[in-house]
C-alpha cells in the first residue's frame, strides 16, 4: 500500500495526536461545551440522547464527537445533569447534543420537558442489549409518547446498544423482540402514527457511526440534492462509491444511491483517521499551529487489490472519500475537474452562515437548485 499525501507545509511536530485539535486548526472559535444544571433553552436545534442509567449515552457522544477511544469510556462517570454539547463549531452537524442523566423524571416540576422537546430534531433512546431491557422499554414508551404529544415532528431513533457482546443470531432476535414490544406498546396507546427506527449499535465497531449518520441525514432537508450531486459526480468520473464525510465525527452526510456495505464505509473511515493522524503529527507548523485539515488536504491510497481510495476537501468540515479502480484513476484530470464542479455545487447548497433553524432542521441560505448549474466532464460520452 502506498500513501501519497499532500500537505501545504510539513513540519516535524511529534506527539500532537493526543492533543488533536477539534477544529483541525481551521481557526474557528472554541466549541461551547457547557454543563448545565438547568434545562433552560438554547437556540440551537438539538439531538437528545436518552435512556436508562449506564446504557451508554455518554460513551456514544464521546466516541462519535470527541474521538474518545471505546476503552476509555469504561472510566466515564455517571452523568448527573443534562450535558449540552455544542459541536457546531467543529463539525458540519450544526446541533447541540444533549446527554441526559439516566433518571430523568418527567414529573419533576423543574424539568421543563415541553420546552426541551419543542426544539428537538431527533430523540435517540439508548437500550442496553446486554441487560434485561424490560424496564428500558417502559421508559422508552413513556419518553416517546410524551415527546410525540409535544412535538410530533421529532424523529424517534432507538439504538439497541452494546451488541458487541451478542452473537449474530442473538442480535437479530433482540432487534425483533424490541421492535415488536415497543410497537405493541404504542399500538395499545393508540399511537400507531409514532414511528420508531431501530439500529444495532456498538462503540467497539463502526456501527455507531453508521447509525448516527442515518440519524443526522434525516435532519438534512437537502439530502436528496446532495445524493444527486454525488450520483452525478461518480457516474461521470468512473468512481464506484463515494461518501461525503463530516471529518471530525466520521458521520457520512450523503452517499451515492448504490447500497452501503460496511466494509467500504469502514475503509473510508480508516482513511480519514490515517490522514488526520499523519497530518497532526507531520503537517502542523513547528509551533504547533497551522491546520491538520484545510483546503489543500488530499490523499490517495493505493490498495493491493487495484483499488484506490481518494480523499479531497470539500468544505471546512466535509471531505469526499471515493473508492475507484486503478484504471479509472488514469483519468485523474477528468475526476479533478468534475470534483471541482461538485465542490462548487456543494458549497452553494450549504452557503455558510445560516445553517440552523429552531425547528431542528438544517437550513441553507441559498436555494438548492445547484444541480442545474453543474456541468461535469464525462467519461463515456454521456451528457449531463
Ligand atoms: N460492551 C459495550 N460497553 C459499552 C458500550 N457503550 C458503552 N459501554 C459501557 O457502558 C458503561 C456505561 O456507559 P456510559 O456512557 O457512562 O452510560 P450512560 O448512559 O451515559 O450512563 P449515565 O450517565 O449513568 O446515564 C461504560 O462502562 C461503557 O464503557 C458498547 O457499545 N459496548
Amino acid at each position: 500500500m502506498s500513501i501519497q499525501y499532500e500537505e501545504p507545509a510539513l513540519a516535524r511536530s511529534y506527539g500532537v495526536v493526543d492533543s488533536f485539535p477539534k477544529d483541525f486548526g481551521y481557526g474557528v472559535e472554541e466549541p461551547d461545551i457547557e454543563e448545565e444544571s438547568t434545562t433552560s433553552g438554547d437556540s440551537k436545534p438539538r439531538i437528545l440522547l436518552m435512556g436508562l442509567r449506564r446504557s451508554g449515552k455518554s460513551s456514544i457522544q464521546k466516541v462519535v464527537f470527541h474521538k474518545m477511544s471505546p476503552n476509555e469510556t469504561l472510566f466515564l462517570e455517571s452523568t448527573n445533569k443534562i450535558y449540552k454539547d455544542d459541536i457546531s463549531s467543529s463539525s458540519f452537524v450544526n446541533f447541540q447534543i444533549w446527554d441526559f442523566p439516566g433518571q430523568v423524571d418527567f414529573f419533576d416540576p423543574t424539568f421543563d420537558y415541553e420546552m426541551i422537546f419543542r426544539g428537538t430534531g431527533a430523540l435517540i433512546f439508548v437500550i442496553d442489549a446486554q441487560d434485561d431491557y424490560v424496564e428500558a422499554l417502559g421508559r422508552l414508551h413513556l419518553t416517546v409518547s410524551r415527546a410525540y404529544r409535544v412535538n410530533p415532528e421529532i424523529n424517534f431513533e432507538v439504538f439497541i446498544h452494546k451488541v458487541d457482546g451478542l452473537s449474530d443470531d442473538h442480535k437479530i432476535e433482540t432487534q425483533r423482540d424490541v421492535h415488536q414490544r415497543a410497537n405493541d406498546d404504542l399500538a395499545d396507546a393508540s399511537l400507531e402514527k409514532l414511528h420508531l427506527s431501530f439500529y444495532l449499535t456498538s462503540i467497539y465497531d463502526h456501527s455507531i457511526f453508521e447509525a448516527f449518520s442515518k440519524v443526522v441525514q434525516k435532519l438534512i432537508p437537502q439530502l436528496p440534492t446532495l445524493e444527486n450531486l454525488v450520483n452525478i459526480f461518480i457516474s461521470n468520473s468512473g468512481i464506484e462509491k463515494a461518501f461525503l464525510f463530516d471529518v471530525v465525527s466520521k458521520i457520512y452526510i450523503a452517499t451515492d444511491s448504490s447500497p452501503v456495505d460496511m466494509q467500504s464505509y469502514e475503509l473510508c473511515c480508516d482513511m480519514i483517521d490515517v490522514v488526520i493522524d499523519v497530518s497532526c503529527i507531520y503537517g502542523l507548523r513547528e509551533d504547533g499551529n497551522g491546520s491538520a485539515y484545510d483546503k489543500e488536504s488530499l490523499a490517495i491510497i493505493k490498495l493491493n487489490n487495484t483499488t484506490i481510495l481518494y480523499l479531497k476537501e470539500v468544505t471546512k468540515f466535509l471531505a469526499l472519500v471515493c473508492i475507484l479502480r486503478e484504471e479509472s484513476f488514469e483519468k485523474k484530470g477528468l475526476i479533478d475537474y468534475n470534483f471541482h464542479c461538485f465542490r462548487k455545487a456543494i458549497q452553494e447548497v450549504f452557503e455558510v452562515g445560516s445553517l440552523t433553524q429552531r425547528t431542528g432542521r438544517l437550513q441553507p441560505s441559498s436555494s438548492n437548485n445547484s444541480l442545474s448549474s453543474v456541468k461535469l466532464g464525462v467519461l463515456n460520452g454521456s451528457a449531463v
